[in-house]
């Protein structure tokens, strides 16, 4: 099981500060929404997590909870290794896909999985048997057609890449508006996907929307930002967490 924590995590346009963030833990085994208004920070944090932008101060662990041979006590006394950016051990743990830009346009999406799975060391031959779990949310038009990539609309890229992210199964995966283009049925689809997946692999999921019922539906912890600070930090699924949450974007 991975965590994910920040320590005075600092990161600034010019003058706007995006991201302000003293301390903060995404734990591990739940599924966390960030949600936050347009230009709250959700995304600048994330590609602060994955190393895409450089922060002006602060730093990023992964706190990787298993029989490590670098054993440290973390939280609760269990042992945990702590892993910054400077190891490039935080990849293996860690899986995302924020935007387009994560695909390869000129691969069909069963040439952009083999791709992604051996680059995480799957056999090639393993990779029709993961793609099973999928199959419901991606559907014919993903799997079987002799397509490239480009030539999809937004939703069926969105499906792709998202399924991309979870195939080598990561313990931490990171997702920027997954329900953005997709239909009603596939959002349903990937919010038994994700509910499934958090059950298979004791991963965690953080999720960023602006949809506040899908959200809330999968969520076990809703985290709200503001103008690149944490506001709010909500673990208990009551009515009156979820009241608190729809009054707040009234
Ligand atoms: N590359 C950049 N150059 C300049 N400013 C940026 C850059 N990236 C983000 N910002 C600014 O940082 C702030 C946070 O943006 P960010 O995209 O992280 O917000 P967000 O919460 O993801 O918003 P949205 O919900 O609209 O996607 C915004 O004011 C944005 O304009």
């Amino acid at each position: 099981m991975v965590e994910i924590s920040v320590s005075q995590l600092i990161k600034k346009f010019g003058d706007k500060t995006a991201v302000f963030i003293p301390e903060f833990c995404f734990p591990a085994g739940e599924i966390i929404g960030l949600v936050g208004n347009n230009g709250a920070g959700k995304t600048t944090l994330f590609r602060l997590i994955l190393n895409l932008v450089k922060a002006d101060s602060g730093k990023v662990f992964f706190n990787v909870m298993d029989n490590s041979s670098v054993p440290r006590h973390g939280k609760d006394g269990e042992t945990a290794q702590h892993i910054s950016h400077l190891d490039e051990a935080w990849k293996q743990y860690v899986a995302a896909y924020l935007e387009e830009g994560f695909l390869i346009d000129f691969l069909t999406p069963r040439e952009y999985f083999t791709f992604i799975a051996k680059a995480n060391g799957i056999e090639k031959q393993d990779v029709e048997g993961l793609l099973e779990d999928y199959r419901p949310f991606l559907g014919d038009e993903i799997l079987g057609r002799q397509k490239y990539i480009r030539e999809f609309s937004a939703g069926n890229k969105q499906k792709i890449g998202i399924a991309a992210a979870l195939l080598p199964s990561p313990q931490f995966v990171i997702l920027d508006e997954p329900f953005n283009f997709l239909d009603p049925s596939s959002q349903n689809h990937l919010k038994t996907l994700l509910l499934e997946y958090k059950k298979r692999c004791h991963a965690s999921i953080l999720l960023s929307s602006h949809n506040l019922h899908h959200t809330t539906d999968i969520s076990d912890r809703i985290v709200l930002m503001e103008d690149g600070f944490v506001i709010k930090n909500i673990s208990e699924r009551t009515d009156g967490a979820i009241k608190e949450l729809e009054d707040y974007f009234l």
